[in-house]
This record gives structure tokens, sequence and C-alpha cells, in this order.
């Protein structure tokens, strides 16, 4: 397929040169029906991995409607997700709660909006502590919130099968915003509320 934007046609062939320059240093035969594709295909996979630098929260999140409800918490559970770490380009995936606390009378968002979100985010190079705050911060921006939340537990495969070699092992982050943080009977609540 021809790539429309010049620099992204530099950028494949660099990157399909280095990819064949590193095959041909371990051994490999970059030219044999194996591998020839090879490049080609990673890079699409990273175009997928990468998809949401061209997406934006704000679309999602523009389109709201009004909900008859009295400014309680509303959460989305266990959501799955995969992104790539930025350090190693490996991925990581996991689960995210995400959770808001509407104005009352406040318009609301499509239950779908909130794994919209993070995927907006995570189909980015990540952290994952990055990854957690730019949910919370997305909700607050454009949803008209008294608080909002994200937990995320994921797996790094940077960690599982590589250097440290801990398959299992989690990593678990939060971000808290408005009362959520300030308000320590608010974040029980909340969680009381996550984990039913
Ligand atoms: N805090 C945090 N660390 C991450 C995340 N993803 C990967 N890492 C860590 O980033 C660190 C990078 O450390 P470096 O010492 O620069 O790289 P490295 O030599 O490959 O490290 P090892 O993984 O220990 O072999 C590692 O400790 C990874 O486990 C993340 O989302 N958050
Ligand atoms: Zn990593």
């Amino acid at each position: 397929m021809t790539n429309p934007d010049p620099s992204l046609r530099v950028a494949a062939r660099r990157f399909t040169a280095g990819l064949t320059a590193w095959f041909a240093s371990i051994g490999l035969d970059p030219d044999s029906p194996a591998l020839a594709e090879t490049p080609t295909r990673v890079l699409r996979a990273l175009g997928e991995f990468t998809a949401g630098y061209r997406d934006d929260p704000a679309f999602h999140l523009s389109r709201t409607f009004p909900a008859d409800h009295a400014g309680q918490p509303i959460a989305v559970t266990g959501v799955p997700f995969t992104s790539l770490c930025e350090h190693h380009l490996l991925p990581f995936s996991g689960t995210a709660d995400i959770a808001y606390q509407p104005k009352p009378g406040a318009s609301v968002a499509g239950l779908s909006k909130l794994p919209r979100v993070l995927d907006v985010y995570a189909r980015r190079l990540q952290t994952q502590e990055q990854l957690t705050r730019q949910v919370t911060a997305a909700l607050d921006e454009h949803l008209d919130t008294l608080g909002a939340a994200c937990i995320i537990r994921s797996e790094h495969g940077c960690l599982a099968h590589r250097g440290a070699r801990k398959p299992g092992a989690s990593m678990v982050t939060a971000s808290y915003t408005g009362r959520f943080l300030t308000d320590p009977q608010a974040r029980a609540d909340l969680h009381t509320l996550l984990t039913r």
C-alpha cells in the first residue's frame, strides 16, 4: 500500500533498512520469504498501537445527554486495554476502572465513551502512570464533573518476558481528581462501588 505522507514514506524506508540490517547482523536472511514482508508488518502493527495520536477525547466526550441522576458517581469497571510501553515498545495490557461524578443535573456521557477515552490514550506510547492520569484529566476537561478516578491494573511485557522476567506481576496505578482526591470518604465510597 502506498503511503501518501512523504515524511512517513521516508520513515518507512529507513525503518525497513534498519530492521533489514539487524536481521543480517544476527545471521538471518532479510530477503527470505519468512522475513521479506516483516518490516512492513511491524510498521503496520506499530501504526495500530499508535492510532490514538490521530484521535481526540474531545470528539468522544462532546456527545452528552441529560439523565435523571442526583450527582452520584458513575463507573465502568474491568475495561480491557492494550498499550505499548514507551521504553521497550513492548505491550502492556490489563483492565481499567473508570469513574466520574457529574455535578447534580449535569449532562452525562454515554457508557461507551469512557472505554473510548481510555483507548485514545492507550493507543499511544505510554507509561501506565501517564495513561491513568490522562484519562481523569480528559473526563474533567470535557465533562461537568465534581471529580474523576481511574485505576489501572496491568501486566507489562517488558517486566514479564525479558529483563527482570516476572510473568504474573501486575502494576497498579490510580489517579483521583476533585472530591475523590480531597475527600477520603468519597474515595472510600467509590472503592466500595467499584468492588461491588
Ligand atoms: N514506572 C513505570 N515504569 C515502566 C513502565 N513501563 C516500563 N517501565 C520500566 O521502565 C524501566 C526502564 O528502565 P531502564 O533501566 O532504562 O531499562 P532496562 O535496562 O531495559 O530495564 P530492565 O527492565 O530493568 O531491564 C524498567 O524498570 C521498566 O520496568 C511504566 O508504565 N511505568
Ligand atoms: Zn517497558
